[in-house]
């Protein structure tokens, strides 16, 4: 970390240079809430460690983005190379993952590196490592473990050296008692995981969020920059977010053009009602953190003052 980005800075962002060609558009990470901040300690610790890196969390939470911080950190000189595992072909997986030879199957006039050799020297990052069929489980293991690998239809390894960053979105404990993956590659993965909580178990992520992504937008489509009302930030708060930040994105996005350029209301966030089951959710967490509680109280008070006869 440079000494320009300390710990009490909620803002990491990724230099322009970062040219990946899966490059997502936000490049910053926005880190408030408490638990964001002992991640990103932990995120510091780990980078330049060069251990394996398993990132567990809810669709939409900001795995890919964490990855690539990690990349970054971890100055290392090759590529960041994002890859689904879900999107792998059935057939061709194993070409696909680790290259092929020269004349190895119909139409390889000439020899193509693959994912783990474009990775080289960088980070590969396996989003969805839970899908990666059990074959390529094991080759994966010893790729990672001999530091080698061979191309389909090639007789001989070649070295390489990869940082693999995996991530998940399911427990991948329990797919090793299903018998679903294999366990010494969970073993392999988990000396360094990190756990990405849901945003609605970082609510004190969401308003600073929603105004980075207001920020952008605005900026984007030279936009004047509106503000968020009381009611509006309440509401951003009482949400569930089941799709997490991304989701958070979409809402901002929209707000932002139905808005009518001073303040968003909440008439103009896209979102359901809440059902009383996910706001008293909403409310216990909230009502956890000493910080917010004293606002929760003033705020259940008045509510309850406009609800007197
Ligand atoms: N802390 C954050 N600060 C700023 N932007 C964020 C943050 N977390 C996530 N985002 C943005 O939210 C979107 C979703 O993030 P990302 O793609 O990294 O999630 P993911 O967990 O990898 O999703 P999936 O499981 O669907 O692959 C991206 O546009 C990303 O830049």
């Amino acid at each position: 970390m440079s000494p320009k980005e300390p710990f009490d800075q909620p803002l990491l962002t990724l230099p322009e240079s970062d040219k990946s060609p899966l490059s997502i558009r936000a490049k910053a990470l926005v880190f408030v809430d408490p638990r964001s901040r002992q991640l990103r300690e932990a995120l510091h610790d780990l980078a330049p460690s060069g251990l394996p890196v398993l990132i567990q969390g809810e669709t939409g939470t900001g795995k890919e983005l964490l990855a690539r911080h990690i990349h970054r950190e971890s100055e290392r000189p090759g590529l960041f190379v994002a890859v689904n595992c879900g999107s792998l072909s059935p057939n061709h997986g194993e070409a696909e993952l680790f290259g092929y030879a020269a004349g190895a199957h119909v139409g390889s006039a000439s020899s193509r590196a693959g994912w783990f050799g474009s990775a080289n020297g960088g980070t590969l990052y396996l989003d969805e490592i839970g899908d990666l069929p059990l074959v390529l489980q094991n080759k994966l293991l010893a790729a990672l473990e001999t530091r080698e690998v061979t191309r389909v239809g090639a007789g001989q390894a070649q070295p390489v050296d990869v940082r693999l960053v995996a991530a998940t979105s399911i427990d991948l404990a329990q797919a090793v008692v299903a018998g679903k993956f294999h366990e010494r590659l969970f073993l392999y993965l988990n000396e360094g995981r990190l756990v990405l909580p849901p945003l609605r178990e970082r609510v004190g992520d969401i308003l600073p969020l929603a105004e980075y992504f207001l920020g952008v937008h605005a900026q984007r489509l030279h936009l004047p920059l509106p503000l968020f009302s009381p009611a509006a930030q309440r509401v951003l708060e009482a949400h569930a977010w089941p799709g997490n930040t991304r989701e958070l994105e979409s809402i901002i996005h929209f707000a932002l053009l139905v808005s009518s350029g001073e303040e968003i209301h909440p008439e103009h966030l896209n979102l359901p009602a809440p059902d009383i089951a996910q706001l008293s959710a909403q409310l216990r967490l909230l009502a956890a953190d000493p910080a917010q509680r004293e606002a929760l109280r003033g705020l259940l008070n008045e509510l309850l003052g406009s609800l007197q006869p």
